[in-house]
Formats: structure tokens, C-alpha cells, sequence
């Protein structure tokens, strides 16, 4: 043997040495996950008291398929990864299931549907696929013989669920008779029981209130509610049920999924309208990708779409694995809740001197972004949702909205954490707080020196949303007050290069950068200027009715309340709120000086008559190439139109841009509102409706 054969040899004995011990750890790792999942799976279906996010379980469960993937001798058919999750619990009866229920193959990418596709149509062409949304309730299996509901459980194990009949009857959607005359001998459906989105927030605050611990989200809250010893606390509940499968049956012939859910409806059972047959994988992923981003328009919570092969036929023949049938395939939506621990309660002041709690958290990845703080709002909303400090919390982030603090992990509890105390005084400025009578706010009532206020309020006057003066950000503002070089918002458009002498920081193309901002905010709409005065109740749609119909800030300073209150979206509170701001002489005060540094108080043609948009009212949706929502809102609005958020009656044109809003595109064709693209959109403002009107040609819907 050469020197290099031994060598070689060697390596060969060092690398089998090294997959034993791989082997070995992963074997460990791998019972360890299997037990881990199994406790999980425990407190979520027997208990409804989760300690971790779906998205923790799920990581845990694939960290484990990959180590099977890699060691498929650990793949035995008692492995998580291969049955369906569930058990049931000794207070209710066990009933054995007619026909088996399964879990749900997912896929998360587009990539990895058109696999999932591609390897099902290998085996079996498919015709149509069926598509739905997937409801994020609990699983719950319907017996129907000679058309009487006799029997509801829960999935459990798949073969033996719960007996939970009485509950199930408290639900108004579930019918306890089959409606029509040729109802089926026998017919086994299941379905999803939701708790209502909307309700939610309700239940939980109730519960904490009469001391008990709130649900984790509304899929905890759908099981802890139906899985109740005493039917009576579910009939208090809003649940609701929607059907999306069929087990066993006689006498109820059809061919389809699709069918089915014909058939099911006109026998009295609730089936979604959601759903949809398409023919070809890219519809398929048109319409994921669709409810992706309307995810939270429907009134349950849902965390995918569900792709099913429509054809009977077709479903029998690729038949399924011990966990989930080869016919369909849960589409997963990025998650939107995690867990994460409350380190701390602080609150900060606002503009307008709102006192606000914050959570502060353990930095945790969330939605594509890392979160450290969430807002709680008001006091009463820490205690609605009964956080403690030190907790461990369900910390949700859905779309854009800002995260948010749904509730604590109570069974994670070690006794340390403290309950929050509001402090008396500001945090900034030392002045009492206060809480108007009959208002949930508590507010620091220091509003001319307190410097909280004084900074949120300059960085608000140069925010985006207000005059958008670039260059003036939170740390520019902060400092130039800190220095004394301004005062308050009054003094932001007496910024001169001297003001900026001695300042650390401050670059000669950053002052520049400054001054030109200032310049350009000087002649912006009236609107804007009213939103940056920070009048609290003020906002961009009230600023606008008021820039609207008084057109200058002096007409909106001396109206009286009730033609202020009868402007469209300003009404009494908003009305009340704009006299006192500017009964105030240091407020008054303020706007002299914002008008002498050479701000426009007056929008072009004030005191007119009505403009060529006058009664138009129009909807824009989807992305224009040449205008951002606000400049076409102003277009509109500076003409005398009125520009809303949804389609109704009164809506004289839907403007369309790019990928518009589904729901809104369809209420115009059905409504038989003239759609207008962006060139459409043009000639509105240029020549006015009737010209826009005969451009408005109705197309036809596709897809
Ligand atoms: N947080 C935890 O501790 C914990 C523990 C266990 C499980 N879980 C979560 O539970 C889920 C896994 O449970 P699973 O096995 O029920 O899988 P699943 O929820 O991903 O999918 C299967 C289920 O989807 C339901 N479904 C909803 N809409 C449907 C539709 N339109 N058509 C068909 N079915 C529809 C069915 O009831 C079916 O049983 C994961 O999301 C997991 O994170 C969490
Ligand atoms: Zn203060």
C-alpha cells in the first residue's frame, strides 16, 4: 500500500468516524425535536394554550424533516412528520371518525408549488384545481344521517376526535337539519370553526377582566371556546363554521370538489364563496398571490390558500400519505406572530402631549423586519390585554401595520414579571399628567415647553405627511431646540445659515439642504400646512374638507364651530378641537410667525366659486405612473371633487391604475361606474366629466 493509498484511507476512516458521530447527535437532536413538537402539539390541541407561535412549531417540525431527509432510517411512522398531529382529551367522549381526517402538505413558494403540481401531474393529469382559502380555525368533522346532524367532533389523531355535538349545535351556520328534498342517507363533511377576527379583541379583554388568561389569537380562541365542557359558554361565543371537505357518504352523488360545495350549499351547510376552479398553475398562483394581499379583508384569519384537484376521479387516484392527501396543498402565507419577551413598559409624549405606553421588547424577526418596540396604546389597553412585564407575548405583524401586543403567554409565567404602573408626571418635563374627564388618553398638559412635544410636533410639521420639509428630520429637530436656535414650530420658516452657527453636525450642504426644503414647503397646499399645526382630531381627510371649502387658514381660523362641523369630514369634535387651538394666543401667535416667514396661508382660488369637478366624486385605485395618491387626491380635490375610499352609488368615476384593488375594480364593473385609466384620468382633470365619461369604455372582466 503507497503512502497516498494510506492516506487515503485514513480519510476515508476519519469521515465514517465523523458520520457516526453526525449520526448520533442527529439522532438525539431528532427525538429531542419529536418530543418537543408532541408537548407543543399537546397544549395547542388538547390544551388551547399554545407557549409557542405556529411559526416556531413549524420551524421545528422542518428542522426535523430535513434530519430525516438526511436520515430516512428515523423516519419511523410514529414520527410527527409523518401523522397527523392531535390528540384528545379524557373530557370528552372519543369518537372513531367514519373516514380518516388528514392534515395539509405545505408548500411557502411559488417555486415549490409548481413541484408539488408538476409531481402530482406526473402521476395523474389534472383538469381543473380548485382554490380556497385556508381558515385558520379548528378542524371539526359533521355526521349527517338521514339529513340530522347526529354527531360533530374535533380531528384528534385523525381516526378518533373529540365528541363535542352539543357544542357544535350552539352554532347558528350549523344546521341540525339537512334543508331540500333528497337530502343523503348519510353524509360526513368537515370544516373549519372560526372565531370572527373583529370579535376577538372583545373576548380577550373580557376574560382578562373576570381574571382569566386570554387567548393566544383567534384560532386558540375558536378551539378554547368549542372545546367547552359546558355547551353553554360556546353558544356565548361568535363562532362560526365554514365546510371544505367530505368523508364518508351515501346518496350524495357528485363529481367534484367544486360540486360538492354546490351540492352542500343547497342543502343549508355554509360554504365559503371564496373559491374558485382554475385550469392553470399560473391562475393558481394569481389568485395566492391575490389573497395574499387581501389577507385581512375577510372576517376570519387565515393563513393560506388551500389548492385542491377538483376531480373526484382524479383525487382518487393520487390517493394520500398517512398524513395528507396527494390532492392537495396548503399554499402558507408568511407568518405574521411570533413570541417574544416584554422587557419593559416605558411611555413616550406625542405632539399633541398624548401620553402613550410602549412595550419594549427582546428584538425579534417578524414579517421580514426586526421589532423592538410595539405601541399599547392607552393605559386601559395594557390592562385589556393583561401584560405584565417580564412576560413572554404574541407579538403580531401584519402587513404594513405597525406591530402590535396580542396577548401574554400566561402559561410561561415564573411569578418575576410586574404589572405596569402609569407615572404621574411627564417623563420629559416633570408637569402632573392628566386625564380629561371621559377621554382614555392621559396627557402631559405642558404644551408650550414641555420638549417632547415641542419635538414631535417640529419633526411632524416636516413629516412626509405634512409639509414634507426635506432635510428636517427627528435629529435635526431635536437639536436645533435643544440649541435654542427655534423655539417651537412657529420658528421653523425663520431658519436662516446663521441659525446654524456653532451647531456640531451641520455641514454647509446640509443647511443648504435645509434651507431648500424649507423653500419648497413655503408654497405647499393648505392641508398640509393644517395637518402640520398638530390640532388635535386633525388629520389629512379633515385638513382637506376644511382647505376645501374656507380655502385660507384665516377663513378656518374665525369660522364659527357649526361651519366648521358642517365641512364633510370634520363634524363637532374635530370642529370643537380647531376653535380652541386657535382661541389659544399662543397659538395664534405661532401662525404669525409661520406666515411671516413666508409660508402661502391660502389656497389658489380662495374665495371662488365651484370648480370644474364640482360633485364629481371619484375612487382611485391601484398605482398611476405619474401621480402618488396624494397629488391625483389633490388634483381632484383642488378642482372641487371629492376623492373616496370606496366604490359605492354616488362614485361618478373609478380611477384604475396598476395592479388595482380586486374588490374595489369589481364593485365598479358590477355597479357599472366608468373605469378610468391614467390617460382617462388626465382628461378628467384637463376637460373635465364628460369628456372622461365617453373615454370610459367598460371592458370585460378577465379572469
Ligand atoms: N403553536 C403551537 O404550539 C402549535 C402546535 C401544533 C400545531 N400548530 C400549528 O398547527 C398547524 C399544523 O396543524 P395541521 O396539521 O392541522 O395542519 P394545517 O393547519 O397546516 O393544515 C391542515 C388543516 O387545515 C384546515 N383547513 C383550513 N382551511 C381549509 C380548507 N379550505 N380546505 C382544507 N383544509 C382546510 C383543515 O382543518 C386541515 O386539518 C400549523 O400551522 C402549526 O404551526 C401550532
Ligand atoms: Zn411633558
Amino acid at each position: 500500500m503507497s503512502v497516498d493509498e494510506r492516506g487515503l484511507a485514513a480519510d476515508e476512516r476519519g469521515l465514517a468516524a465523523d458520520e457516526v458521530g453526525l449520526a448520533a447527535d442527529e439522532r438525539g437532536r431528532a427525538a429531542e425535536l419529536a418530543r418537543e413538537l408532541e408537548e407543543h402539539a399537546y397544549r395547542y390541541y388538547v390544551l388551547d394554550k399554545p407557549t409557542v407561535a405556529d411559526a416556531e412549531y413549524d420551524a421545528l417540525m422542518r428542522e426535523l424533516e430535513a434530519i430525516e431527509e438526511r436520515h430516512p432510517e428515523l423516519r419511523t411512522p410514529d414520527s410527527p412528520t409523518q401523522k397527523v398531529a392531535g390528540s384528545y382529551s379524557t373530557l370528552f367522549t372519543p369518537v372513531e371518525h367514519l373516514e380518516r381526517l388528514l392534515s395539509l402538505d405545505n408548500v411557502f413558494t411559488d417555486e415549490e408549488f409548481h413541484a408539488w403540481a408538476a409531481r402530482a401531474a406526473r402521476e395523474q393529469p389534472v383538469t381543473a384545481w380548485l382554490c380556497e382559502l385556508k381558515i385558520d380555525g379548528l378542524a371539526v368533522d359533521l355526521v349527517y344521517e338521514g339529513g340530522r346532524l347526529v354527531r360533530a367532533a374535533t380531528r384528534g389523531d385523525g381516526r378518533t376526535g373529540e365528541d363535542i355535538t352539543p357544542n357544535v349545535r350552539t352554532l347558528a351556520s350549523v344546521p341540525s337539519r339537512l334543508r331540500g328534498p333528497a337530502v343523503p342517507e348519510l353524509l360526513e363533511v368537515r370544516g373549519e370553526v372560526f372565531f370572527p377576527t373583529e370579535r376577538f379583541t372583545e373576548l380577550n379583554a373580557a376574560l382578562v377582566e373576570a381574571g382569566k388568561a386570554p387567548f393566544a389569537n383567534p384560532r386558540n380562541a375558536a378551539a378554547g371556546s368549542l372545546r367547552q365542557k359546558d355547551p353553554r359558554v360556546t353558544a356565548s361565543r361568535p363562532l362560526d363554521m365554514i365546510v371544505h371537505g367530505l368523508g364518508a357518504h351515501q346518496g350524495f352523488d357528485v363529481a367534484s370538489q367544486s360540486g360538492a360545495y354546490a351540492r352542500l350549499a343547497e342543502l343549508g351547510l355554509p360554504v365559503s364563496a371564496r373559491h374558485e376552479v382554475l385550469a392553470s398553475v399560473e391562475d393558481v398562483l394569481a389568485f395566492v398571490r391575490r389573497w395574499g394581499e387581501h389577507r385581512h379583508d375577510v372576517e376570519h384569519e387565515i393563513d393560506g390558500v388551500v389548492v385542491k384537484v377538483d376531480d373526484f376521479g382524479q383525487q382518487r387516484r393520487l390517493g394520500a400519505t398517512s398524513k395528507a392527501p396527494r390532492w392537495a396543498v396548503a399554499f402558507k402565507y408568511p407568518p405574521e406572530e411570533v413570541t417574544t419577551r416584554l422587557r419593559d413598559i416605558q411611555v413616550n409624549v406625542g405632539r399633541t402631549g398624548r401620553v402613550t405606553p410602549f412595550g419594549v421588547l427582546e428584538p425579534v424577526k417578524v414579517a421580514g423586519s426586526t421589532v423592538a418596540m410595539a405601541t399599547l396604546h392607552n393605559i386601559d389597553e395594557v390592562g385589556r390585554k393583561g401584560v405584565l412585564i417580564g412576560d413572554t407575548v404574541v407579538l403580531r405583524k401584519a402587513g404594513d401595520v405597525i406591530p402590535e401586543i396580542v396577548s401574554p403567554v400566561v402559561d410561561l409565567r415564573d411569578g418575576s414579571e410586574r404589572a405596569f404602573v402609569m407615572p404621574t408626571h411627564c417623563p420629559e418635563c416633570g408637569t402632573q399628567l392628566v386625564r380629561p374627564e371621559g377621554e382614555v388618553d392621559i396627557r402631559c398638559p405642558n404644551t408650550v415647553s414641555c420638549p417632547a412635544q415641542l419635538r414631535e410636533s417640529v419633526f411632524h410639521l416636516a413629516s412626509r405627511g405634512a409639509l414634507d420639509i426635506d432635510g428636517l428630520g427627528y435629529e435635526t429637530a431635536t437639536v436645533l431646540l435643544a440649541e435654542g436656535r427655534i423655539h417651537d414650530i412657529g420658528d421653523v420658516f425663520h431658519l436662516a445659515p446663521e441659525s446654524f452657527e456653532g451647531l456640531r453636525g451641520f455641514a454647509d450642504k446640509k443647511i443648504e439642504q435645509i434651507l431648500r426644503g424649507l423653500e419648497a414647503a413655503r408654497d405647499r397646499p393648505l392641508w398640509r400646512l393644517l395637518v402640520g399645526l398638530s390640532i388635535r382630531h386633525v388629520g389629512p381627510t379633515a385638513a382637506r374638507g376644511l382647505a376645501r371649502e374656507l380655502r385660507s387658514l384665516d377663513a378656518i381660523a374665525t369660522a364659527p364651530a357649526e361651519r366648521l362641523a358642517a365641512v364633510d369630514g370634520v363634524g363637532p369634535k374635530i370642529a370643537d378641537a380647531v376653535v380652541d387651538w386657535f382661541a389659544d394666543p399662543r397659538h395664534r401667535d405661532i401662525v404669525a410667525r409661520i406666515a411671516s416667514g413666508g409660508v402661502r396661508l391660502a389656497d389658489e382660488g380662495a374665495g371662488e366659486g365651484p370648480g370644474p369637478l364640482d360633485g364629481v366624486v371619484v375612487v382611485i385605485t391601484g398605482t398611476l405612473d405619474g401621480w402618488s395618491r396624494d397629488t391625483a387626491t389633490e388634483a381632484v380635490q383642488s378642482r372641487g371633487g371629492k376623492v373616496t375610499g370606496s366604490v359605492s352609488k354616488k362614485t361618478t368615476f373609478v380611477v384604475a391604475g396598476a395592479d388595482p384593488g380586486a374588490s374595489k375594480y369589481d364593485k365598479a364593473r358590477t355597479l357599472k361606474i366608468p373605469l378610468l385609466d391614467e390617460a382617462g384620468f388626465a382628461v378628467l382633470l384637463r376637460d373635465g366629466a364628460d369628456a372622461a365619461r365617453a373615454l370610459a369604455v367598460p371592458e370585460e372582466v378577465d379572469g
